[in-house]
């Protein structure tokens, strides 16, 4: 907290929107003064130790019975957020086994042992071994077979089954080409099976809507977590050219709310923790697509609104010129080359609203807004809003977050590895033989 005589001028917007938050945080039920007056802090020893007790009691989480290799990504991608190891109890390699033992021997990954592959567990099963690292957490992916069991997704015209018979929606574009893109596959033929690039934008059914975020599937309200999910998957396949990228960021940057800085999923709706990362890795992701955007506007399009909120200071929220490009002009790739000189949304408002409002000080664990229980998805999402902060924040503050890559939301030195070592030539001989469907 800022003492009144320490105040500078720069700092008082700051003073004031802390001031909001602590006075709409008194308002909620279940706060306590001792939530409101602490110092604004990521209270990283009590987030890491609510961490380990959910390593040491994840056999005990029955009720996400189909949700487990999630519950293992959320642990560790937040432990690796906050740079901190495992607890000594449990070894990473209890994990990579009990993921082995979630791996359908038709390919992919369920729920928990015994399940039917499902391309959402596939995702968090792939990410959370990706995250461990290593020969042992690496090699426990059958490749061939996972791609196998993405291809028989793609049964249906546009997009994907999100498991045999199942619900088609964005959520299955992303889970499928973010899998394939960590263990560095080709995507083209499941990019082409699938159509998902006319599911999620122009030239097919398209989820996109008039508001320009997506809904889930076509002719649904668009929100923030189908819009993550069609977005980057779009960037994966380098086919962002199907979406209206200016009403995208148009909806995007308005979905930040005003009063509390955090981001809501859908239009009125109340903001929440979680969106941090959903809505706030769409900026990174657009950063992406930039220069194909300023191109489109070019061409005619509107121009998009980029003030995020009107706690911007008037100098970040002039928007005389389009942002500069710092690579070639393309979205070649899915690493961010162009990081903005200025960010796209409000990243201190956010910072604030999470640090302010979701963490739970004494307990541990982030969570939806203040009233509500902290839990491990909460965390890892508003932990991972904090590092988009960060990154894209152009240096005003740093929580010490490593680099996380925002396509897929793993650290990107990890992501690297990953893509190295199945590239690797060993790697590969050992699987020429297999049978690729
Ligand atoms: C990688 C992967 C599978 C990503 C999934 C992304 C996704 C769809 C996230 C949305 C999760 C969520 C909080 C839904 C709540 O909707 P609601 O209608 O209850 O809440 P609202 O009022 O905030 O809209
Ligand atoms: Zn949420």
């Amino acid at each position: 907290m800022i003492e009144d005589g320490q105040r500078t001028e720069t700092s008082e917007a700051q003073h004031a929107l802390e001031q909001r938050l602590i006075s709409l945080l008194k308002d909620y039920q279940g706060s306590t003064a001792d939530d409101v007056e602490s110092s604004l802090e990521l209270t990283r020893a009590r987030h890491i130790e609510y961490l380990h007790e959910g390593l040491r009691e994840r056999q005990h989480h029955i009720a996400l019975g189909c949700s487990r290799p999630w519950l293992c990504y959320w642990i560790t991608h937040s432990l690796a957020l906050l740079r901190a190891p495992f607890p000594p109890s449990v070894e990473p390699i209890d994990v990579v086994n009990f993921l082995r033992a979630c791996q359908s021997p038709t390919g992919g990954f369920g729920g928990g042992p015994m399940q039917l592959p499902h391309l959402a567990p596939t995702y968090a099963a792939t990410s959370t071994l990706v995250t461990l690292g290593g020969q042992d957490a690496l090699s426990s992916v059958d490749r061939a077979a996972l791609l196998g069991f993405v291809k028989r997704m793609c049964k249906v015209r546009y997009a994907l089954n999100m498991h045999a018979g199942g619900e088609v929606d964005c959520r299955g574009c992303y889970t499928a080409v973010a899998t394939l893109h960590m263990l560095n596959m080709d995507k083209a033929a499941v990019l082409q099976l699938s159509g998902m690039a006319e599911f999620i934008g122009r030239g097919g059914v398209h989820a996109q809507t008039y508001e320009g975020g997506l809904g889930g599937e076509p002719g649904n309200e668009a929100h923030g977590g189908y819009t993550y999910c069609g977005l980057a998957a779009l960037v994966l396949a380098d086919r962002v050219d199907v979406l209206n990228l200016p009403s995208l960021l148009h909806w995007a940057v308005h979905r930040q709310g005003l009063v509390e800085g955090g981001f809501m999923g859908r239009t009125n709706k109340l903001v929440d923790g979680c969106y941090s990362f959903w809505q706030g890795a769409l900026f990174p992701l657009l950063q992406q697509c930039i220069c194909v955007m300023w191109a489109l506007l070019a061409e005619g399009s509107a121009v998009p609104q980029v003030s995020a909120a009107v706690l911007c200071t008037e100098e970040e929220n002039a928007v005389a010129e389009p942002p500069t490009c710092s690579s070639s002009g393309t979205t070649e790739g899915s690493r961010a080359t162009n990081v903005p000189d200025r960010p796209l949304f409000n990243t201190a408002a956010l910072r604030l609203w999470l640090l302010q409002c979701c963490q739970n000080r004494r307990g541990g664990g982030l969570r939806d807004k203040p009233g509500t229980a902290v839990d491990y998805y909460h965390t890892c999402y508003c932990l991972s809003g904090l590092a988009a902060c960060q990154e894209y924040s152009g240096g005003r503050h740093t929580d010490d977050f490593p680099l996380v890559d925002p396509s897929i939301n793993v650290l990107t030195s990890k992501l690297d590895a990953a893509i190295a070592y199945y590239g690797s030539s060993a790697v590969c001989e050992l699987e020429s033989g297999m049978d690729q469907e």
